[in-house]
């Protein structure tokens, strides 16, 4: 970081005048780091210039992050800011698209993944999570990420596509985890502005995209077979509400947004959560208040049998936990809106062409909202309840996370069943700390964890 003096752009506020190109690197190695040090110095709103990928303001102050939110769709785009991803995504993806099309692919994956939908995914959850506890090692430290990734592909497998465990399941298992491990370096950010990523889709010599066109054969089969009538299902499942599903004028949904929309939330829906889940197994396991109490939650609950879904309401003390830690514990720091036309956010306008960041790192550790922002306390989440300026993990407004209430009734099937299952602990010395995997934020150590007891 630049100790000169901030930057004198009139419009924006002030930021570093380190080169682009270092705050890229910042940017990419050490995300928190540059956003914290930035804070400490020029306040609530400041402007990272990014090489590769423009003027990137952060806002931190509430107010400005609930104008942002508010704002006309018409006027903040994402879908723009985002469109590096439409070489895997496709052009029909809710992530790339912005105005009407972004609202119309919008509205047809609301209903599949909305609350009342995920009693139907409850068995997949639950069974998948069962099995990896039973294959966790006793008393010999292992990483929890793989372990997780592994739960949270699986069920998003089966409760996406409908497919049931055996060797198709396993075949797409393989493929996406072959896929999505492309994407996790470090650097993934520096990469995608040396490498055209747009202009190389459908490169056969790009491994990424030989994975993803042998994926996308694959996917075309399963969909092309759904429409014939043709392919046991697994019960309810998202591909099937999307082949049932019509637009606002009638229309069914072509195979390529069929497509388009399955890959997103394939991508979407897997890694973000098992990092969530990595994250917060970190921020439970070494505190014993915490485990404690979410051990008498769950017996008292469950009467000490297996979790069933009738349950999972009554999991106050772990469904707080789950909050506290997405918000100590970032996946995905800020959220991104390019503006389209001059913008009014926190007393300042912003011209054209601006990606203003509302960033939930920084709203997240203000301690007037959280008094001493650094403790974890779940107790926060029962006590009071946070405005979608104030808690904002999965973004806000008419782009708040699809997947909302699915990642976080996954989340807390998973750790009521992992939590009944085994006594886990961290293992001596361990801390992690946040790096990037791609474009979210995971631990650097694969939360290490140990087993001590187990009933199989
Ligand atoms: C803990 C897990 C997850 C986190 C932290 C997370 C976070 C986010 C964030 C921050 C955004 C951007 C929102 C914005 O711009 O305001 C987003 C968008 C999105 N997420 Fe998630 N997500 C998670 C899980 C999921 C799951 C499980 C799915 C699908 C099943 C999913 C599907 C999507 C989709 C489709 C969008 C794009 C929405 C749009 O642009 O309209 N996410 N997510």
């Amino acid at each position: 970081m630049s100790q000169r003096p901030a930057q004198s752009t009139p419009q924006l506020p002030p930021g570093p005048r380190s080169p682009a190109w270092w705050q890229l690197v910042r940017f990419a190695g050490d995300p928190l780091g540059l956003l914290d040090e930035c804070h400490h110095r020029y306040g609530d709103a400041f402007t990272l210039d990014i090489a590769g990928y423009g003027r990137f303001v952060m806002l931190s102050n509430p107010e400005a992050v609930r104008e942002v939110f508010r704002a006309d769709p018409e006027t903040l785009h994402s879908g723009e800011a985002n469109a590096m991803l439409t070489a895997t995504v496709g052009r029909n993806s809710v992530l790339v698209l912005d105005g009407a099309p972004h609202a119309r692919q919008r509205r047809v994956l609301v209903p599949p993944l909305k609350g009342e939908r995920m009693r139907a995914f409850f068995d997949a959850m639950r069974s998948e999570t069962f099995d990896a506890a039973r294959a966790c090692p006793l008393d010999s430290p292992f990483p929890a990420l793989p372990m997780m990734r592994r739960i949270t592909l699986r069920v998003i497998l089966r409760t996406a596509m409908g497919l049931a465990p055996g060797p198709e399941m396993d075949r797409f298992e393989r493929k996406m985890e072959a896929f999505l491990s492309n994407g996790r370096q470090r650097y993934a950010l520096v990469l995608m502005t040396i490498v055209p990523i747009n202009r190389l889709s459908g490169s056969r010599w790009v491994p990424l995209f030989r994975q993803l066109s042998d994926l996308d054969d694959d996917l075309s089969a399963v969909i092309a077979a759904r429409r014939r009538g043709e392919g046991p299902t697994g019960g309810e499942n998202v591909l099937d509400d999307l082949l049932a599903a019509t637009h606002e004028d009638g229309s069914p949904l072509d195979d390529r947004e069929v497509r388009d929309a399955l890959i997103t939330i394939l991508i979407a829906g897997h890694e973000t959560t098992a990092l969530a889940l990595a994250w917060a197994l970190i921020d439970i396991v070494p505190r014993p208040e915490v485990v404690d109490r979410l051990a008498d939650e769950l017996t008292r609950v469950t009467g000490g049998g297996p979790p069933e879904a009738e349950h999972l309401p009554a999991l106050e003390y772990l469904d707080a936990a789950i909050r506290e830690s997405l918000r100590i514990s970032p996946v995905v720091p800020f959220v991104v809106r390019k503006t389209v036309r001059p913008f009014v956010a926190g007393g300042r306008e912003y011209p054209a062409g601006v990606v203003l960041c509302p960033c939930s790192y920084l709203v997240h550790r203000r301690d007037e909202l959280y008094p001493e922002p650094d403790q974890f306390r779940s107790e926060r989440f029962l006590e009071r309840k946070f405005g979608p300026h104030e808690w904002f993990p999965f973004g806000g407004g008419n782009r708040v996370c699809l997947g909302m209430p699915f990642s976080l009734y996954e989340m807390k099937t998973l750790l009521a069943t992992l939590f009944g299952q085994v006594r886990l602990a961290r293992p001596t010395g361990a801390r992690s700390r946040a790096r990037r995997y791609g474009l979210v934020l995971g631990p650097d150590d694969e939360a290490r964890v140990v087993v001590r007891s187990l009933s199989r």
